[in-house]
């Protein structure tokens, strides 16, 4: 069987990061290059034919929509040519962000397949390397085409849609607490147990060969007692969107809503989603969004939220369009 041809997009984090020794808890992202990560890998190049790109080489907390769009053009230039898959070595803190918003605008049935450490390269037992091993792998496998943009970590295979972070220094930190596992990778051999069920990819019809800055949306956490002013504030600061980060079911306390009902009859979308790591945010449940004009997030935690009412604004403001969407992707 040919080889296949894998192009790694690399844009730093902890997988590219660097310590003073192996077992200090103090690193630096983005210190390694894509050839020294690369090369730290034994056996990847008879998985597939390498190649590396440098994009940017930051930790993920200063990851942008300026480089986020880079890598999604990007995607879209490789995945017309002869590449086969695409990995992408990202930090992890908002890899969900970036996986989840490629997941929307990447135009290719092609496995596009993110990878992270939680350990720096220079640890004792890195992570690093064997996650890049299985992501390769992953890209490298027909097998994998048309379920989304994919993430790799730990042996795990998760969607863009479905994954989210749940442990601040943990090896085992990404979970897909709604929907479950696309499969999994244990050196390099792949098994995949499902597709995701939502819009993406050559699916979605949201594109951003030509977009250069998305709309501002914020994120207002909720709690007991919340200074309901801040959602007039962030609309005044220029937001075009906002996402509430509920309580429970999406809720919020009376005057936060009120504020959200009147930001959301100005024509500035307002989305409720929640702080809880599982479960939906249904319409209509405690809060009344007929009545309101609110949107709810259904399965999109407060960070794809903002992600996906970003791209989807540059086509819609229309809350009912928006509903539709949150439902689909
Ligand atoms: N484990 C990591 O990658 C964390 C790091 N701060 C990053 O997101 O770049």
């Amino acid at each position: 069987q040919k080889k296949a041809n894998v192009t790694i997009l690399a844009t730093g984090g902890t997988i590219a990061g660097a310590a003073a020794s192996g077992t200090q808890a103090g690193y630096t992202s983005g210190q390694v290059t894509i050839d020294a990560m690369v090369n730290a890998v034994p056996d990847i190049t008879k998985l597939a034919n390498i190649k590396g790109e440098q994009i940017s080489n930051v930790g993920s907390q200063d990851m942008s929509f300026e480089i986020m769009l880079k890598l999604a053009k990007r995607i879209n230039e490789l995945t017309k040519g002869d590449v086969d898959g695409i990995v992408i070595t990202h930090g992890t803190d908002t890899m969900e962000e970036t996986a989840y918003f490629l997941n929307l605008v990447c135009k290719t049935d092609k496995p596009v397949v993110l990878v992270g450490s939680m350990r720096p390269s220079t640890a004792v037992s890195a992570d690093g390397p064997l996650n890049l091993y299985n992501a390769v792998a992953v890209a490298a496998d027909p097998n994998a085409a048309k379920r989304g943009v994919l993430l790799v970590m730990n042996d795990w295979v998760h969607s863009a849609q479905s994954l989210t972070k749940i442990s601040t220094t943990a090896v085992q930190t990404f979970m897909s607490p709604i929907n479950g596992l696309i499969g999994i990778s244990n050196y390099g051999v792949n098994e995949f147990y499902r597709y995701p069920y939502n819009k993406f990819g050559n699916g979605s019809e949201f594109k951003v060969d030509n977009v250069t800055a998305l709309p501002r949306v914020d994120i207002i956490y909720a709690d007991v007692d919340m200074p309901a002013d801040l959602i007039e504030a962030s609309v005044a600061k220029g937001a075009k969107g906002i996402v509430i980060a509920g309580v429970g079911n999406g809720n919020m306390p009376k005057a936060a809503l009120d504020a959200c009902a009147k930001v959301a009859k100005q024509g500035i979308p307002v989305v409720r989603s929640s702080r809880v790591v599982t479960g939906n945010v249904g319409r209509n449940v405690e809060v009344n969004d007929d009545q309101l004009g609110l949107i709810a997030s259904y399965d999109h935690n407060p960070q794809k939220s903002r992600i996906l009412l970003s791209v989807a604004l540059l086509t819609t403001k229309s809350p009912d369009a928006l509903q539709k969407i949150f439902y689909s992707y």
